[in-house]
């Protein structure tokens, strides 16, 4: 039986990690994992338990509460948290506000990092994992690095198509938060987000969805052929 392929794709929000990550594990039979989704899911149990997500003594205390589960298909990826479905709840903008201080504790990146290792040894032919630090901290011993790029501007833009007119879309304020965010992500002491120095950097800003999806599926190939 062929080893199992392990990829790893980091970058900022908006560079396009979770439907190139999707697509790209569909292609190629492997499962698929949302590091961010599990921050998320982490976060939003925090607010629900009226925990105070500025006080990273009282969130590293709480780290060991929820019991957080991922589906790894691609092509119906699942989060839940205490057994009850977390997926829509996941997204609000309070969690997004609050998740880069809740990412930022030691114990919840020790609690998360444990799960996404057993994800990843657990998968039969192989796993994407996408978020912030699986290149440098989570498996570092991947077979394919990816660290994807795209400019501020096109970044806001792709997520305020995401909102279908349902809220103001200002591009100026999306940009905003997401530099903000980057800058928190980036900035924190442990695992930070950053570029694995044997990653491979793909700028997606002028590329399409379909373009990064072919790139990344040939990258990986060639990979393969080559062990
Ligand atoms: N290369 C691309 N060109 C245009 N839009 C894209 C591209 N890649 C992703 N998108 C769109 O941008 C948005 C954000 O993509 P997503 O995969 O969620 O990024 P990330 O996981 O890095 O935050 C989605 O609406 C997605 O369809
Ligand atoms: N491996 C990871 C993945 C995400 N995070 C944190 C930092 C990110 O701002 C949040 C949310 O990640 P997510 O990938 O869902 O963010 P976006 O889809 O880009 O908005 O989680 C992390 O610290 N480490």
């Amino acid at each position: 039986m062929e080893t199992p392929v392990i990829v790893a794709i980091d970058g900022p929000s908006g560079t396009g990690k979770s439907s190139t990550s999707k697509a790209v594990a569909a292609k190629l039979g492997l499962s698929y994992l949302d590091t961010g989704a599990q921050y998320r899911a982490m976060t939003w149990w925090m607010l629900s338990n009226g925990i105070d997500v500025d006080n990273a003594a009282e969130v590293a205390t709480a780290a060991d509460k929820p019991t957080i589960v991922s589906g790894t298909d691609p092509s119906a990826p699942t989060i839940t948290v205490d057994g009850t479905d977390a997926a829509g709840p996941i997204r609000t903008q309070e969690v997004t506000a609050a998740v880069s201080a809740v990412s930022a504790v030691p114990e919840v990146r020790a609690r998360l990092v444990e799960l996404q290792r057993s994800a990843a040894a657990a998968a039969p032919n192989g796993i994407v994992v996408e978020g912030r630090d699986i290149g440098t901290t989570v498996l570092p011993d991947a077979t394919v690095k990816i660290f994807l790029t795209a400019s501020a501007q096109a970044r806001a833009a792709r997520r305020n198509g995401e909102l279908n007119g349902k809220e103001a879309a200002d591009l100026a304020a999306t940009q905003a938060a997401l530099v903000k965010r980057d800058a928190a992500d980036s900035g924190r002491k442990t695992s930070p987000l950053a570029k694995a120095d044997d990653a491979i950097e793909v700028d997606t800003t002028d590329l399409t969805l379909d373009q990064v999806i072919e790139c990344i599926v040939t990258l990986i190939e060639e990979k393969r052929a080559a062990r």
